[in-house]
Parts: C-alpha cells; sequence; structure tokens
C-alpha cells in the first residue's frame, strides 16, 4: 500500500511566550501544500527482523532506526503487535526546511499503518501517537488548516480556502537550527493575531501576518531575506519564511503567469497551484 506524505506551509508564526519548562508557546496556522513524498509499506517475508527501511531520492542524515517513518512503526508495533515491513521511502522534500516533511511521514505511515492493517484506530486515537513522534506531527492526521497554539500541538480548524493560488517554495542550501532560532528570539504577543489577520484578504496579510523566526533567522542567514524580498520583487502577493526556516514561500495570484527565476544549481524549488 502507498501514501503520498505532504507538506505544510506557516502562515503567521507568533512566538508569544517561553515557558518554564524550556519550550514556547506560539500561534500559528498550518495549511497543507501537495509537495509529496511516496511511502510504501509491504509485509516483509523476511520474519529476522521487524522493519527494513529503504530509501531513494534526497538523503537523510542519520540510521534507519532514528527514521520518523521507523519510530511511527515502532509505536503502533508496541500497541497492536504488526507483521513485519519492508517501507519504501522515496524523499522529495527537503529536509531541516521548515515544512514538516519528517512529521508529515511520520503521521502518514501510521495512517497506513492503520488502513492496511485494518486496526480500527480513530483519527483522535492517531492524532494522540502522532503527538509523541513530534510537535507539529499530529497536524498531518487531519491534513486541513489548521490554528495550532501551545507548544504547537493544540488544535483548532480554520475556515480559510487558498484554492487556485499558485505556489513557489525555494530552500537554499542554508541550514537553520530550530532550536538556535528560538533561543534568538524575544517571545512577544502579536499587534495582529495570526487567527485575525487571515481572515482578512491575502492581500493585505503582507505587512501584518508575521514570522517572528524571520527576525532572529535573517541576519544570519540574509539569502533567505533576499529571495523574500525576490519574490515580492516579482509579484507575490504574500510572501514568507515557512517554520524556523529555511525555506521561504510565495502565493501568486491564481490567474497569474510564475515568474522564472534563476535560485542557483544549490537551492530546491517547487512551484504548484493550491
Ligand atoms: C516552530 C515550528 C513551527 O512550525 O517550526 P518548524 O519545525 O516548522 O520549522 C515547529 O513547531 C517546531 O516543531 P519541531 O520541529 O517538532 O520542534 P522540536 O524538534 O520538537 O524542537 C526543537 C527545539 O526547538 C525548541 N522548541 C520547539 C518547539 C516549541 N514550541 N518551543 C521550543 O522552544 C526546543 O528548544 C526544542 O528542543
Ligand atoms: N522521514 C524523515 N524525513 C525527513 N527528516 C527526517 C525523517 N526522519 C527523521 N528525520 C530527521 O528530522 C529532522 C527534521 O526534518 P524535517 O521534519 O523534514 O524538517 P523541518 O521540521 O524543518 O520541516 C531532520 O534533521 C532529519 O534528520
Amino acid at each position: 500500500m502507498i501514501t503520498f506524505p505532504n507538506i505544510k506551509i506557516n502562515l503567521g508564526l507568533s512566538i508569544t511566550e517561553k515557558r518554564p519548562d524550556g519550550y514556547h508557546n506560539l500561534e500559528t496556522v498550518f495549511y497543507p501544500v501537495a509537495l509529496e513524498d511516496a511511502l510504501e509499506i509491504r509485509t516483509s517475508p523476511d520474519t529476522d527482523r521487524k522493519f527494513t527501511l529503504y530509501q531513494h531520492g534526497m538523503e537523510i542524515a542519520g540510521k534507519p532506526e532514528d527514521n520518523l517513518v521507523v519510530k511511527a512503526y515502532l509505536l503502533m508495533d508496541k500497541e497492536f503487535h504488526l507483521p513485519p515491513v519492508e517501507i519504501h521511502l522515496y524523499k522529495h522534500i527537503p529536509s531541516g526546511a521548515g515544512l514538516g516533511g519528517g512529521s508529515s511521514d511520520a503521521a502518514f505511515m501510521l495512517k497506513l499503518l492503520n488502513d492496511h492493517y485494518q486496526l480500527g484506530v480513530s483519527e483522535e486515537q492517531l492524532e494522540v501517537y502522532a503527538a509523541t513522534l513530534g510537535a507539529d506531527c499530529a497536524f498531518f492526521i487531519k491534513n486541513r488548516p489548521t490554528f495550532a497554539e501551545g507548544i504547537g500541538n493544540i488544535f483548532s480548524p480554520v475556515e480559510l480556502s487558498l484554492s487556485g493560488y499558485q505556489i513557489m517554495i525555494i530552500k537554499p542550501d542554508v541550514f537553520v537550527s530550530t532550536r538556535e532560532a528560538f533561543a534568538n528570539i524575544r517571545p512577544h504577543h502579536p499587534e495582529y493575531p495570526v487567527k485575525e489577520v487571515i481572515r482578512r484578504p491575502v492581500t493585505e496579510w503582507k505587512d501584518t501576518l508575521i514570522n517572528d523566526f524571520e527576525t532572529s533567522v535573517f541576519p544570519q542567514h540574509p539569502i533567505i531575506r533576499d529571495i523574500k524580498e525576490e519574490l515580492y520583487h516579482h509579484g507575490a502577493i504574500y510572501a514568507s519564511m515557512s517554520g524556523s526556516g529555511s525555506s521561504v514561500f510565495g502565493l501568486f495570484a491564481p490567474e497569474s503567469t510564475l515568474p522564472e527565476i534563476d535560485w542557483g544549481t544549490d537551492a530546491f524549488c517547487f512551484t504548484g497551484t493550491l
């Protein structure tokens, strides 16, 4: 059985408070976008080992047991004593991009195992499992526009459709540490709350829908700021860094022709329609 884990982008991201446990409270809207990995499982004839991971496409650092799809399988195996599996993961989503690729793979693995082995686990329970694998992982279970608060794990649905808008996502060859990005931020409550701004037309988002990480990340990696400015220069209606970076997305009007921009050979670029 095969499935296609997609990414999320962050529409606004306010870091509101530092918590006593060292984590931060935040407010953001996660929006799903169809940039996808491919994830397949087959019951394995090799009963000597529980899983075998075959990876294709972009490389991911770490051992197979560090991979979130394996962690998701082992979590479900503990609960349901699953048969051994072959896992095929084709990575097309860049890692460390603020696009949630690893979290999405993990959440889709939970859903895939639930469907393939007819485990009968509810969406709500799948969300509980997913939350143990990563802060934004549970979002990918329902995978619909979502307002997130708390440490990014308390969800409520939002009425928002960007259907028809065109999107361009660029990830330069730059690594941003999420931990450092948080450490360099001064938490504050936003002048324009994310939840309110996204009710307004996209044309009004430019100066009001803000990703707080840009303040801490842009000075260290000016290339990310340059990409955002370039997207506006080429007609984006709204552009922002996603998550803690390093990718940047631009939204373009439904009827427009996307600009052709040379981002250099080291950059990853995706274009699509929402
Ligand atoms: C901030 C977001 C917004 O989408 O960034 P992206 O991952 O998308 O870039 C996510 O919630 C990130 O979630 P996730 O990527 O799962 O973060 P984790 O690995 O759990 O945390 C990495 C580190 O970031 C800090 N951290 C993370 C989440 C949070 N609410 N407060 C924090 O202070 C902690 O220092 C933690 O050790
Ligand atoms: N299946 C996976 N895909 C991508 N990254 C993974 C996966 N499993 C584990 N990781 C690890 O998770 C980390 C974060 O990856 P990812 O979720 O893609 O980035 P981000 O949270 O910035 O969007 C990476 O450092 C990577 O080593």
